[in-house]
């Protein structure tokens, strides 16, 4: 494997803010070489569309790109550097070369971990998994071609037998083709189980791709644009395993077994001429029979789907609400609820499972009446002189193959394309809901952490307007209160800053920057944002304070848990920092959810801190450490902003915002504000823009 040329693919790909999933290079084999068509080659093996050829001199936009150069080899040419001068990289370092006519410039189409890629459709994410598989295919495919032939011979076998062995106790040739046809059967026995150790490690492999493609994108929905609870997710994804498991047999069924019934029925034509009439009569009612099944379940599929989905979702709530459920002796409502989801899944299901076992009765019916059909026609022909015996049981076991796929495997493939076709339709919906930032987007070198909302509005999925602000800038190295009633919108305003929301109208910017082009990653390091409830992830308390950030060493943990206090609990505890953290952050208190955020946000140092309530699970003296600790990491020139509902933590910032409503109504210097707030309601203050003068009416109390 060029190593040289995948390397330069993962820079290129970090340089171009693509989210390369971390399996990118898994099961490449070698022999891809190093010269002009390598990468072709590279792409096609990892199942990449083609790259894209670029002109002989790219414009400046269309860098960074692949250029290959006859004496170079592959290299990145990350920018012109004057008119005929290119800023390369390649593994020795980034030098300057002068252009020439010989450089070639190739485009990768990559696909994005995060991201998925392009917008599509999820039956196409299966159809290109499959695709990406062809030489498995193909050789699942020459197995079942194999197999059908194998049974071909063993049908002819028989003919053999009947027409020439009986008749002339011909016990030599009888030993000649029943050894010819037990090592034709041992073959397809070993054809058989490869082709099903195959298919099952491909199926693996599938299911690995597709589920990270899937779940990547759930993840990367929009916070705010996220519908339906957290379980009814879940089991969206659920429906993966189905489908693919519907792609790769629908495949072989269709691209082999299929046409194999064709030709069986071409060969029983060519053993019995017009007794072919039997299952050419059968193939089209079968059929006829199959799509009108498929019509017959389609709607008790799709709600047997919605209603199945939303009881795993009453499962998953119900586990995660348990405190809530117990303390409030809600087991019984939600035991209710169970129940009833338990008989809408059993009632849209009953219609499918009757028309199911209706199917399967006339199938296996049908498939009688051509066998009896195919004898009796048969046994006529051949006491006409038109056949022989032999060439009328040969017709019958063929005619076994033709309706075996036919009336064997086509119900069940229609209920399973029913269940499958509702799986797709709620993958489709992930795949609609609009995705955290763009793939690539701006990479500044640096970020100024100063914000600004121009005519901003705001509302969550489903209600009306929740913020509406017309003007608001907070400047690099300002220190911001923001107070106001519960419900007032300071946690959504909150969020917004930190790009988790998008407005709905307006635009919102960082250092100048819209928020929503930023490349994710380079917003992630400038932003550091702690919610009003730390939720932990299954794993070490290490993993939780280092998801996402380079390992500065354990020393520079435990100094940044020293400040907060954590190192309370990692010293206490026999594992230390490896102590493990279950599911949601169960076996720490909420306090020390929150210093164990907070001590995340010490060791990633963002420029722009963005803390909701870090006190309130807080007692005094811890809060009194933490937040002189958090302080003194920020630096001159990095904001902050606090949400708070605690006068005593306005001393720390020199500006106080007010909200109201999902508006803001005051905002001025801490001291003008609090003392608007504590004389009376009545307040002036200046529409919200970063001005320093109260200026407005006001109603609103602080919290
Ligand atoms: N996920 C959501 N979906 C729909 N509405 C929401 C959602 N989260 C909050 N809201 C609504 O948006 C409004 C503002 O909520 P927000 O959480 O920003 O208030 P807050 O000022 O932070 O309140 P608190 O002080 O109680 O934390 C509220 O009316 C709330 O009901």
């Amino acid at each position: 494997m060029s190593d040289r040329l995948t390397d330069l693919i993962g820079e290129l790909a970090r340089a171009s803010g693509v989210n390369l999933s971390p399996h990118w290079r898994d099961g490449l084999g070698g022999g891809v070489g190093d010269d002009r068509d390598a990468l072709a080659r590279l792409c096609s093996e990892i199942g990449w569309a083609p790259p894209e050829v670029l002109d002989r001199r790219p414009r400046a936009n269309a860098l960074p790109a692949l250029m290959f150069a006859q004496d170079g080899g592959w290299a990145i040419a990350e920018q012109w550097e004057g008119r005929d001068l290119l800023r390369v990289r390649t593994e020795a370092g980034v030098e300057t070369r002068a252009h020439d006519d010989s450089m070639r410039f190739f485009r990768v189409a990559f696909p994005d971990a995060m991201r998925g890629g392009k917008p599509m459709r999820a039956s196409a994410v299966f159809r290109q998994a499959l695709l990406n598989r062809k030489s498995a295919i193909v050789t699942a495919l020459v197995a079942t071609v194999v197999v059908n032939l194998i049974a071909l011979a063993t049908s002819l076998y028989s003919m053999q037998v009947y027409d020439r062995v009986i008749p002339r106790s011909g016990y030599a040739t009888l030993w000649v083709l029943t050894v010819g046809v037990v090592v034709a059967l041992l073959l397809d026995f070993l054809l058989r189980t490869t082709r099903a150790l195959l298919m099952d490690r491909e199926a693996q492999d599938i299911d690995a791709e597709v589920s990270e493609f899937f779940f990547a994108r759930a993840q990367a929905v929009r916070l705010d644009a996220r519908s339906g609870g957290v379980g009814t997710m879940a089991a969206q994804l659920r429906g993966l395993e189905q489908v693919r498991s519907l792609y790769s047999s629908a495949s072989l069924f269709l691209l082999a077994d299929f046409p194999f019934a064709i030709f069986f029925l071409f060969v029983i034509w060519a053993l019995g001429g017009i007794i072919v009439l039997v299952p050419l009569v059968i193939f089209p009612i079968s059929i006829t029979l199959a799509l009108i099944l498929s019509r017959l379940i389609r709607s008790g599929t799709e709600a047997a789907q919605v209603t199945g989905n939303r009881k795993n979702g009453l499962l998953v709530e119900s586990f995660d609400a348990a405190e809530t459920v117990k303390a409030n002796r809600g087991g019984w409502y939600m035991l209710s609820r169970w129940n009833a989801l338990i008989e809408a899944v059993q009632a849209s299901e009953t219609p499918v499972r009757k028309w199911q076992a209706v199917a399967s009765s006339v199938f296996q019916t049908l498939q009688q009446i051509g066998y009896v059909g195919l004898i009796a026609f048969g046994a006529v022909e051949v006491s006409k002189g038109n056949m022989t015996t032999g060439g009328l049981v040969a017709a019958a076991i063929i005619g076994g193959r033709v309706n075996g796929p036919l009336m064997a495997q086509l119900p069940g493939m229609i209920v399973s394309w029913g269940y499958a076709r509702s799986s797709l339709k709620l993958l489709d919906g992930i795949l609609a809901q609009p995705q955290d930032h763009p793939a690539g987007g701006l990479r500044p070198d640096a970020i100024r952490p100063a914000i600004r909302f121009d005519r901003v509005e705001f509302a969550y999925m489903g209600t009306k307007e929740t913020l509406s602000i017309p003007t608001l800038s907070i400047a690099a190295g300002e220190k911001v209160g923001l107070i106001g009633g519960i419900g007032s919108g300071k946690t959504t305003l909150l969020r917004m800053m930190a790009g988790l929301y998008a407005a709905r109208h307006g635009q919102v910017t960082l250092g100048g920057l819209d928020m929503s082009q930023v490349a994710e990653d380079i917003l992630r390091q400038a932003v550091g944002y702690l919610p009003q409830d730390v939720r932990l992830v299954n794993g070490t308390l290490r993993d939780n304070l280092l998801m996402g950030l380079a390992d500065p060493g354990d020393a520079a943990i435990l100094e940044a848990a020293e400040k907060t206090g954590l190192v309370r609990l990692i010293s206490a505890h026999p594992m230390g920092l490896d102590l493990p953290i279950s599911e949601g952050g169960r076996g720490l208190s909420g306090g020390q959810r929150t210093l164990t955020g907070i001590t995340r946000m010490l060791i990633a140092q963002p420029s722009l801190w963005l803390l909701d309530e870090p006190s309130s699970n807080l007692d005094q003296n811890t809060e009194t450490s933490v937040m002189r600790a958090v302080m003194d990491r920020i630096d001159e020139g990095h904001t902050l902003v606090l949400v708070t509902h605690k006068m005593s933590l306005l001393s720390m910032v020199d500006r106080v915002i007010v909200m109201g409503n999902g508006r803001i109504t005051l905002d001025g210097p801490t001291r003008e504000v609090i003392a608007r707030l504590q004389t009376s309601g009545t307040a002036r203050v200046a529409p919200a823009g970063g001005q320093r003068s109260i200026a407005q009416t006001t109603t609103e109390g602080a919290a």
